[in-house]
């Protein structure tokens, strides 16, 4: 199996060093050439929990600047696309260069809007909306910590030209891509219902990233005093009311699962908290701004969700940080 990865960040790292060491051919595809050198000096080390660590030297994956999309060899037979929501454009922009046609495209952004993105360049592309809850975090340029062991869930090809979900075929490609996601170690399994996983990590991400952002607090902190939790409620609460207007599904459990979320991440910086120590730009728009583009649609208010949307809009912002 060939698979082309886009963007060699955490979690582009994670999966190119261990595909490559479970026998993937992978293409890891930079932008900036500097990226290109050190990967191939140095390669991709991978650091497990358990103290465990892989290390993947250059050739034994491929790394090729962006600039250079369409590949000269074929393409792989599927497209990670493991860029931030804000790269997502810069990045199908580019691949809009070559043929869609062929192209198998796996997106594992958080929030929502990216595969809308992706259909618009790439109309004949498939694009496999995933959502997973692996955890990733970079120590350095080409090193990743696997922070967390998670469970990957790939949902059915979305096609721009007709916006249509095709059906699994059970003996088909995507079941031998969770295959060999599962044997290089990350569980992935087929999603029939994706939508929901993806509006329910939506909900999560709403109300966890932006609060500890804030309060500059890890994830278990969020649960640590009456008016944190007061807060957490009432985001959770406006979130709530929104999909209902909007005809979205959801279910009474996430509340107590979104608590364990905190509660199983308790020493964690959320990926916006990092964001926003390091003065990169956030992924505010695709989460806290699609409950209010959502609420916005169905005629509702979403006055929480704005107030901490220009929050975080508002905090320092290092220019030329990452995205
Ligand atoms: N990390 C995690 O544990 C998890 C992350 N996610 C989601 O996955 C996505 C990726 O997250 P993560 O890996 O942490 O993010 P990172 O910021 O670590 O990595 C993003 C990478 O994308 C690269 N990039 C941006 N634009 C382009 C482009 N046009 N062409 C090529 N590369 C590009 C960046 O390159 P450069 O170095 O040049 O800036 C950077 O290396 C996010 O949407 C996140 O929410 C979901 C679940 C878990
Ligand atoms: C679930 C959570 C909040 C775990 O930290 C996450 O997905 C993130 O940090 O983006």
């Amino acid at each position: 199996m060939r698979i082309d990865i886009i963007g060699a960040g955490a979690l582009g790292l994670l999966y190119a060093g261990k595909l490559a060491a479970a026998g993937v051919k992978i293409r890891l595809w930079v932008r900036r050439p500097e990226s290109a050198d050190i990967l191939r000096r140095k390669g991709i080390t991978v650091k497990e929990q358990n103290g465990e660590s892989l290390h993947m030297k250059y050739p034994g994956f491929d790394v090729q600047l962006m600039k250079n999309w369409p590949p000269a060899v074929q393409t792989g037979d599927w497209v990670f696309l493991m860029t931030k929501q804000n790269g997502v454009r810069e990045a199908v922009e580019c691949m809009a260069k070559g043929a869609g046609k062929n192209l198998h495209i796996v997106s594992m952004q958080n929030g929502i809007g990216h595969t809308d993105t992706i259909a618009k360049y790439l109309p004949y592309a498939s694009i496999y909306p995933a959502v997973t809850t692996e955890g990733a975090r970079r120590s350095g340029e080409v090193v990743v910590e696997h922070a967390g062991k998670g469970v990957t869930e790939l949902g059915g090809a979305l096609r721009g030209d007709s916006g249509s979900v095709q059906p699994f075929s059970t003996a088909g490609r995507e079941k031998l891509l969770a295959d060999k996601l599962t044997e290089a170690g990350f569980e992935t399994r087929l999603s029939e219902n994706i939508e929901k996983s993806i509006y329910r990590k939506l909900l999560f991400n709403a109300v966890i990233n932006p609060l500890t952002a804030i309060w500059r607090v890890p994830n278990g902190e969020l649960l640590s005093s009456p008016e944190r939790m007061d807060m957490l409620r009432q985001l959770y609460d406006e979130s709530i009311r929104i999909f209902e207007s909007c005809g979205i599904g959801w279910q009474a459990e996430w509340w107590e699962e979104l608590l364990q979320v905190c509660r199983n991440t308790a020493f964690n910086c959320s990926s916006m908290l990092a964001d926003v120590m390091a003065g990169r730009r956030t992924e505010i728009e695709a989460i806290n701004g699609q409950f209010i583009r959502l609420a916005r649609e169905a005629g509702v208010d979403a006055p929480l969700h704005k107030a901490i949307r220009d929050i975080i809009n508002g905090m320092p912002y290092i220019q030329g940080g990452n995205g």
